[in-house]
């Protein structure tokens, strides 16, 4: 059955899915892809389908906020996919993450809306122990060295106090802030499905978002470098995933 708003169906959609917020993501992600097509497009929701070196991978853009993200997770768990991997962008909560540096979320603070409408604050956003451990194990084969740790997701970009907020979550370890990964991961754990998300820093700490829009412009190599950095990431886990799952 096609679903409402990805407008897949089981036969569209691959166990293996990417997920970058931003639909023009998908197509830089097909730029890494042995073969792809494109399945659908609706709104937010970009969907394509390829292999990796034969892995047979779909990727499918959430928009941004939790909101979104939940009803691509939720329609594409319906059509059968069982692992995602979740490549996003990130402002740093901590002075030492540059630009194009990655983030891996071992848990997220749940500061968005989405997830507390699925389950109440006290359950945990926690990525899944396995793709985790495979991500690992993939940094390693590929000489990357991510930021490893807590991330926090928030529904509301320019509010008055985000400056403080992140302030506040600086002094508590959080890396860094996205908008989506707490959410993928309360219902990805309710569903008994494994999500993981990697982060690209688009955002040094403390610099002002406005202002840090522009240094996304300045920043423009070291931001690209990050994102591929993190699709490599994201396909070689699901390669090493595919081997272990098929020997
Ligand atoms: O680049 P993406 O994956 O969309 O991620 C981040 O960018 C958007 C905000 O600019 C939010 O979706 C946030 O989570
Ligand atoms: O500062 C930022 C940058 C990207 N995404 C966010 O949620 N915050």
């Amino acid at each position: 059955m096609k679903q409402p708003h990805i407008l897949c169906s089981e036969n569209d959609i691959e166990k293996m899915v990417v997920l970058p917020g931003d639909p023009e993501r998908v197509l830089r992600v097909a730029g890494f892809l042995d073969t792809w097509e494109e399945v659908a497009y609706n709104r937010e929701f970009r969907t394509i389908k390829g292999t990796y070196k034969e892995v047979p991978i779909t990727v499918t853009s959430t928009g941004i906020g939790g909101a979104s993200a939940t009803i691509a997770l939720e329609e594409l768990i319906t059509c059968g996919a069982e692992y995602f991997i979740r490549i996003g962008s990130a402002g740093a909560c901590q002075s030492q993450i540059d630009i194009g540096d990655l983030i891996i979320s071992t848990g997220a603070v749940r500061e968005e809306g989405a997830s507390r409408m699925y389950v109440s604050q006290n359950y945990p956003a926690v990525a899944s122990f396995n793709l985790l451990r495979i991500i690992d194990d993939t940094c390693t084969e590929l000489g990357y060295k991510p930021f490893i740790g807590i991330t926090r997701s928030h529904d509301s970009f320019y509010i008055d106090n985000e400056r403080q907020l992140m302030k506040h979550w600086n002094t508590k370890n959080v890396l860094g802030s996205d908008m989506e990964t707490s959410a993928i991961y309360t219902v990805g754990s309710l569903r008994q499905v494994n999500v993981a998300s990697i982060l690209n820093n688009v955002v040094r700490y403390q610099s002002d978002v406005k202002d840090a829009i522009n240094d996304y412009v300045d920043d423009e190599t070291k931001a690209a470098e990050g994102e591929k950095k993190e699709i490599i990431l994201a396909l070689e886990s699901f390669y090493n995933l595919y081997q272990e799952l098929n020997s």
